[in-house]
């Protein structure tokens, strides 16, 4: 992904949607492309359908001096990410951050702030929008929802520090484990991980 320039990766995204829209949702007949390719159009039903990107959250929380990564079952062996989960509609982000932590960890959202975003085409046309958020003191005790993730946990600004070094994935080491390591560089987590990382060398997220 990192070697497409941005119009190659628009093109890719577009012809997915296309392929993936051939008829309307309401009369059933075949809709069809405009000339540009930037839409498609019914002509029973006159329905025009605009390609579409869901909004997803992606949160990097942090307790002041350590910061909450987390795995899913279909991760990589020993990777961890930051806090991911698509908005609900009628949701602004701030409510999706603090439902998806509050539902994935059981922790409530004290600060947020907006970092950056990246558009992400696996597996659908996703726009990813990354905070960082922090706790409040003395809330941080992880209540993992096991149906959404494998494992949380608190770590420290060494031990990312050094699997932000890691290329991943791993083999399973002597004593059965697999080294702690976070998304490349491609994956904005990687990038709202070096950030926090970061900022702890100078100074705290700003209030
Ligand atoms: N670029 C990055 O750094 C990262 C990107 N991601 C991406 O963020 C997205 C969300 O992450 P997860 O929640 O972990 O994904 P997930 O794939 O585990 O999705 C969770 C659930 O959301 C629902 N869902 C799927 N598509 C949806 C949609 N368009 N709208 C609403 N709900 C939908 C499904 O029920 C699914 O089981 C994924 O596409 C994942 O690839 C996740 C972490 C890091």
């Amino acid at each position: 992904m990192m070697k497409l320039t941005r119009h190659k990766r628009s093109a890719q995204a577009l012809l997915r949607w296309h392929d993936a829209h051939q008829f309307c949702s309401r009369s059933g007949q075949p809709t069809k492309k405009n000339m540009a390719g930037s839409k498609r159009v019914c002509p029973s039903s006159k329905i025009i359908y605009y390609p579409q990107m869901a909004p997803v959250v992606i949160t990097l929380v942090s307790d002041g001096t350590r910061c909450l990564l987390a795995r899913q079952s279909s991760f990589p062996r020993g990777m961890y990410s930051a806090l991911a989960g698509f908005c609900d509609i009628g949701e602004s982000l701030e409510e999706a951050v603090r439902r998806e932590v509050a539902e994935e960890v059981g922790l409530e959202v004290d600060k947020l702030q907006y970092s950056a975003s990246q558009h992400w085409p696996f597996p659908n046309s996703s726009l990813m929008i990354g905070c960082h958020a922090t706790v409040k003191p003395g809330q941080t005790e992880i209540h993992v929802n096991l149906r959404e993730l494998e494992a949380a946990a608190w770590f420290s600004c060494e031990e990312v520090a050094t699997a932000l070094r890691r290329k991943g994935p791993y083999s399973q080491q002597e004593n059965g484990t697999f080294p702690f390591w976070v998304p490349p560089k491609l994956a904005i987590a990687h990038q709202l991980i070096k950030e926090w990382v970061e900022k702890q060398t100078c100074s705290s997220l700003p209030v």
